[in-house]
């Protein structure tokens, strides 16, 4: 076994594989990927509304083969699990997108490709046999954001999620310090920081500079933004609207999911418009720094859709078992960010794999712990003192 090798296997949790990710990594790209905005409240708020979720444990139940077999979007999937969009994920490490798109079809579960991903929608098409979902940002350009629908339809993709909360890039502190902007501007300290990460360093110079491949001169050069996301966001159509999202709906034929609702009224008007899924989020904490938990937003939602749509939720899992006080909360599945990137980061597709087997492992553990056989017959009731209106 390579070292490498040797301390993936050695990883046990997903803080494991994130402080790899950290000494691999110059400090740009980790801090890129880690950060949140401004004082970072939302991010750290994301994690403590699932920590301070307490599980009440049912015992004397057979556990000796707990089934976190589940339907998501009328599949199957073998866990509920999804990955997250991430762009500009090759910085991390080289075809990032392919490598966990590999482990989630491995690990049979569905695969979002982001608008600003480094694969395009037919590379990544053609190279994954498994459940591939796509994630639309709305560029300013009508007929460009048509074409990116058009695109995902005509290579397969089984559904389309729509990203709603980034009407403007969030203030990414950590990136602005960083100097981590596109197109990059190479400074003395990123030379510095490229040589103190030898074998990343060595990983780029070999594979090049990543390209968003799905919007390929379609980002106006109005100024390089100060940030990765300042630039993205001064190429998304900030006046997208209700009408937008119907005539969105009349036209994507498939599955039709919003990302980044928060409030229960939103989600009401969604179901109401053939919206098939919503994605609680506030985005990892990168975007609106004050935004409400996902998981204290999770039940609010659940309750106001009473099960006419599915809810998916992400933002701050880093455990099997907030897999599971997701689904008491209500959502059919939750997604991974961070957690499958700090996988790929610190090795690649085997990486990926291991975040994914890190997670599955610990809520099959939380299943049996807590007397949960089945996945699909999780309730609220799992909870401590949590108000059951529309649970069970
Ligand atoms: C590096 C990075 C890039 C991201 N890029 C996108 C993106 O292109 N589109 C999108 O909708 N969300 C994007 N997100 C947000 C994720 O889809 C997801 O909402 C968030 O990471 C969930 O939080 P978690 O990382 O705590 O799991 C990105 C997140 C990270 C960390
Ligand atoms: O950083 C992000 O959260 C994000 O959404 C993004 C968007 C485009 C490129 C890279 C990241």
């Amino acid at each position: 076994m390579s070292l490498a090798e040797q301390a993936l296997a050695g990883a046990l949790s997903i803080a494991d594989l994130r402080r790899i990710a950290r000494r691999r990594l110059p400090r740009a790209v980790f801090e890129f990927i880690d950060g949140g905005a401004e004082d970072e409240l939302t991010l750290a708020g994301n994690r403590r509304a699932f920590e301070r979720r307490r599980i009440v444990r049912r015992v004397l139940i057979d556990v000796s083969e707990p089934s976190m077999r589940t339907s998501l979007l009328g599949a199957p999937a073998a866990a509920p699990f999804v990955i997250a969009p991430m762009g500009s994920c090759a910085l991390a490490w080289p075809e990032a997108d392919l490598a966990i798109a590999r482990a989630a079809c491995a690990a049979g579960i569905p695969y979002t490709l982001s608008t600003m991903s480094t694969t395009s929608i037919e590379r990544m098409a053609k190279a994954v046999q498994g459940r591939l979902w796509f994630q639309l940002y709305v560029l300013r350009e009508q007929a460009s954001t048509d074409k990116l629908v058009e695109r995902a339809a005509a290579a397969g993709y089984e559904a389309l999620a729509v990203t709603v909360d980034l009407q403007a890039g969030g203030k990414r502190e950590r990136d602005l310090r960083n100097g981590i902007s596109l197109p990059p501007k190479m400074s003395a300290r990123h030379v510095l920081d490229g040589m103190l990460h030898p074998s990343w360093a060595l990983q780029m110079l070999r594979a090049g500079l990543p390209q968003f491949e799905n919007v390929r001169g379609l980002l106006g050069d109005e100024g390089a933004g100060p940030t990765i996301a300042a630039r993205v966001g001064q190429n998304l159509n900030p006046a997208w609207n209700w009408d937008d999202l119907a005539r969105l709906r009349d036209r994507w034929p498939r599955k039709l999911l919003v990302k980044g609702v928060e409030h229960p009224d939103d989600a009401r008007r969604m179901v109401s418009m053939g919206v098939d899924a919503l994605w609680v989020s506030n985005h990892g904490g990168r975007q609106l720094d004050g935004a409400i938990a996902s998981a204290d937003a999770l039940p609010r939602i659940a309750d106001a859709v009473g099960g006419k749509a599915e809810i998916l939720v992400d933002s701050g899992v880093r455990r099997g078992i907030d897999a599971l006080k997701a689904r008491a909360l209500g959502a059919g599945a939750v997604a991974i960010g961070r957690a499958a990137l700090f996988g790929a980061a610190a090795g690649g597709e085997a990486g990926a794999r291991r975040a994914i087997e890190i997670l599955t492992g610990e809520l099959a553990l939380a299943m049996k712990l807590s007397g949960t056989p089945d996945i699909d017959s999780v309730g609220r009731a799992l909870l401590d003192g949590e108000p059951t209106q529309g649970g069970d």
